[in-house]
């Protein structure tokens, strides 16, 4: 083969795999949709994060994190200056809480443990929080009490601030054995119970979110992107931040696998976002900057997980600022996953930016494109509360087929998957549960699932809605909403119906 018609069948193949050939577009959805729809056995939940629901910050023995330290110290870097202190009072309110999503007829709840309230300065040492073990054996337990299978993630973000004052928590080695030691009393005290684990989730936004963008605690990034950041240089952290994550998250694998999966039958896995990445148009340079952009964000932490190590792109592009695996670490990476946890939200344009590379170097722009929601002014789809998420239901579809067609990976849960909308306390409250966009956005997404299960293969075997009720939502504080059932902030943190969670009742119960 000559070397055009190379370079038009790699060509081709980007493009299948990017979801440019015909069968990516829209789906002739049909009404019927529902459980019924999905595979048998296909689990259907909702997830939460311990910061976001808890509250009780300060109670029952739990120890600071760097979400408290955040919210307290840099109000302003929160839309509301508000904090998640008391959040929703699910510390109080789980039982109510699990009574809601069983009156709907989900099978499963993923929520999060908090590290400090478990190991209150972040070290075994330091002394287990037997007020911690009894809050998450009660919820453990109230969730089977309902027929309710509880899916636990070790880490959503809340990192102890002892583990970031002693050491700068993921920015150094140190804390693989620390997190090790934390998930260690996990296994131990839930293990007899729980049997789906997640490491960590989106390990993506706690790095770029918390040390390239500098709009998730700790709140880092590159003084010359004038954000307002508290320190940082968004060149080096988020890399050292993704290989100690990486290294965590393989060395709570490894000792699962090694201690107590034999006994204890669960499965354990990741949980990693991405956005679908829309070329600006079929210009080879844009195909590529699409391509980049999935290696920048997904391939970051799943090609170390599934070939063990970081993408070609990334190696050539950020250089000597990535870190090496030793060749132990990398066979300790390697298929170190039971199932693969993904959260999907939206889509980008990428276009080729070649004057990135005249910029001091970042996470930001070293994969060479410029993303954007927009083309020639149209927007990628409806826009959402949130300025980051634009509605585009196909890139499910297509995100999926890549994952599959590109890392073959065995066992998919949908871990994440929602929409906001603002919180506007001049609109009544019937007026505030009509959320037809959530609908629309639930009714697409799951239609392409089912698509991509259907007619690629993927096996997708749980989905879960983010997020059960509205919460703490980081930077965005309480200005936006994420539930399906609404949460009364002016008024006792009282928990109503939307109109979606009407919805899901009836897709779940037909
Ligand atoms: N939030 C993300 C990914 C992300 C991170 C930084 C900036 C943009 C997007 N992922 C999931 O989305 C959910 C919704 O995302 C929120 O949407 C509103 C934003 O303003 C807020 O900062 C974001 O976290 C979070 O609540 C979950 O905890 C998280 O796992």
């Amino acid at each position: 083969m000559g070397c055009l018609q190379a370079r038009a069948a790699s060509l081709l193949v980007l493009m299948v795999v990017l979801g440019l050939t015909k069968e990516g577009c829209c789906h002739d959805g049909d009404d019927s949709l529902s459980r019924t729809s999905f595979p048998k056995g296909f689990l259907f939940g909702t997830a939460s994060a311990a910061y976001q629901y808890e509250g009780a910050w300060n109670e029952g023995g739990r120890g600071p994190s760097i979400w408290d330290t955040y919210t307290h110290q840099y109000p302003e870097r929160i839309a509301d200056r508000s904090t998640g202190d008391v959040a929703i009072d699910a510390y109080h309110r789980y039982k109510e809480d699990v009574s809601i999503m069983k009156d709907m007829g989900f099978d499963a709840y993923r929520f999060s443990i908090s590290w400090s309230r478990i190991l209150p300065t972040g070290k075994l040492g330091g002394g287990i929080n037997k007020e911690g073990i009894a809050y998450y054996n009660n919820l453990i337990n109230e969730l089977l009490a309902k027929g309710i299978i509880p899916f636990v993630t070790l880490f959503h973000w809340d990192l102890p601030q002892a583990l970031q004052d002693e050491y700068e928590g993921f920015l150094s080695p140190k804390v693989v054995a620390d997190f090790r030691d934390y998930v260690d009393v996990c296994f131990k005290e839930f293990g007899d119970r729980v049997k789906n684990w997640i490491t960590l989730n989106e390990p993506w936004s706690y790095c770029s979110g918390g040390y390239a963008q500098g709009n998730l605690a700790p709140g880092h990034c590159s003084q010359w992107q004038n954000l307002n950041c508290i320190d940082g240089d968004s060149g080096t952290e988020p890399y050292l931040c993704g290989h100690y994550q990486l290294l965590a998250h393989a060395a709570a694998v490894k000792l699962y696998k090694e201690k107590y999966q034999a006994d204890q039958k669960g499965i354990i896995g990741i949980t990693l976002i991405s956005h679908w990445f829309v070329p600006y148009n079929n210009a080879t340079h844009n195909l590529n900057a699409a391509a980049r952009s999935l290696d920048f964000m997904l391939g970051w932490y799943l090609e170390p997980i599934t070939r063990g190590d970081y993408p070609q792109t990334m190696r050539t592009l950020v250089g000597t600022r990535l870190p090496k695996f030793t060749d132990e670490e990398s066979f300790m990476l390697k298929g170190s996953m039971d199932f693969l946890g993904l959260n999907y939200y939206t889509a980008n344009y990428a276009h080729y930016a070649p004057q990135f590379k005249h910029l001091p170097p970042s996470y930001v722009t070293d994969a060479r494109a410029n993303l954007t929601q927009e083309r020639m002014g149209m927007p990628i789809g409806k826009p959402s509360a949130s300025d980051w998420l634009y509605i585009y239901p196909s890139g499910f579809y297509d995100l999926l087929r890549y994952v599959k067609t590109k890392y073959n990976v065995p066992l998919i849960y949908i871990t994440e998957n929602g929409v906001d909308e603002f919180n506007n306390s001049t609109l009544t409250l019937e007026q505030q549960l009509a959320d037809p966009t959530r609908i629309d956005y639930y009714y697409k997404h799951l239609s392409f699932l089912k698509k991509a299960i259907d007619e690629v293969g993927v096996n997708v075997r749980g989905y879960f809605a983010w997020s059960l009720l509205d919460n703490f939502e980081w930077s965005s504080g309480y200005t936006v909403r994420f539930g399906i059932n609404y949460v009364d902030y002016k008024d006792g943190l009282k928990r109503y119906p939307k109109q979606s969670a009407t919805w899901f009742k009836n897709f779940l119960n037909h």
